[in-house]
């Protein structure tokens, strides 16, 4: 049975790892349709044929392509998580090397993201083309080259959740604005438990509704 103080450490952890990985991804897709104007029109034009000016519901959220797609490029780029960390419980022959017991492992998912073995010369672009068939024919099935929200039995329990609740924002965001990038941004990623941009993000909104 849960203690109190368990229960108490159970709710920290939602909020922690709810609450701000959710924020950036959501400020680094903004950045990234400020700086790639055509993907905010296909975004935006998606959304406005699915949605028009309703507010997204489920059967909707479901049919959201090109939204998907931007959302893993940008996991991709700039993934709010950059790396896993297990304790070797016994010790273990990984490949060539022998991992001792209680060892610490670092896996930066982060790097294996932008590796260009993986994912080609263009790997440091903004190209969400590369998800139009789906995540294993971008990753060509090699599971290892894209696990944002960790991999095995400890991934993110809260993997759908997030992304649907990215989906909405955005939805919601293209619906009454377009946006550009502010002169007074900064580009300056760093990781503080999750990878933000360290100056915030400037961005320049321009309504789409006349009234508003
Ligand atoms: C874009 C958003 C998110 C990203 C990128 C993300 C990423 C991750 C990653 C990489 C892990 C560790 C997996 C591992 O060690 O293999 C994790 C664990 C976890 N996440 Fe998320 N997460 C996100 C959103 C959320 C949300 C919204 C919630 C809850 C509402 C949540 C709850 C959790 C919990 C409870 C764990 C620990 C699971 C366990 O240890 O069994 N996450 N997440």
């Amino acid at each position: 049975m849960l203690s109190l103080e368990d229960l108490v450490d159970e709710c920290k952890t939602f909020y922690l790892t709810g609450q701000e990985t959710v924020n950036s991804l959501l400020a680094w897709t903004v950045f990234l349709l400020a700086i790639h104007g055509d993907w905010q029109e296909k975004a935006r034009r998606e959304v406005i044929e699915i949605f028009g000016n309703q507010n997204p519901h489920p059967e909707g959220i479901a049919k959201l392509k090109t939204i998907t797609m931007i959302i893993n490029e940008t996991l991709r780029l700039y993934g709010p998580s950059t790396l896993l960390v297990r304790q070797v419980a016994r010790e273990v022959q990984l490949g060539k090397l022998v991992l001792p017991a209680n060892m610490d492992l670092l896996v930066p998912n982060m790097a294996l993201h932008h590796d260009p073995h993986l994912w080609g010369d263009d790997v440091h672009l903004f190209k969400p083309e590369r998800f139009a068939e789906g995540i294993g024919r971008a990753t060509k099935y090699n599971a290892a080259a894209f696990f944002p929200f960790g991999l095995g039995p400890r991934s993110c329990v809260g993997m759908t959740f997030a992304i649907t609740e990215t989906k909405i924002a955005l939805t919601m965001i293209l619906q009454c604005y377009t946006f550009t990038l502010s002169p007074a941004y900064v580009h300056s990623p760093m990781t503080i438990l999750t990878l933000r941009p360290q100056h915030g993000i400037q961005i320049i909104l321009e309504s789409l509704h006349k009234d508003a």
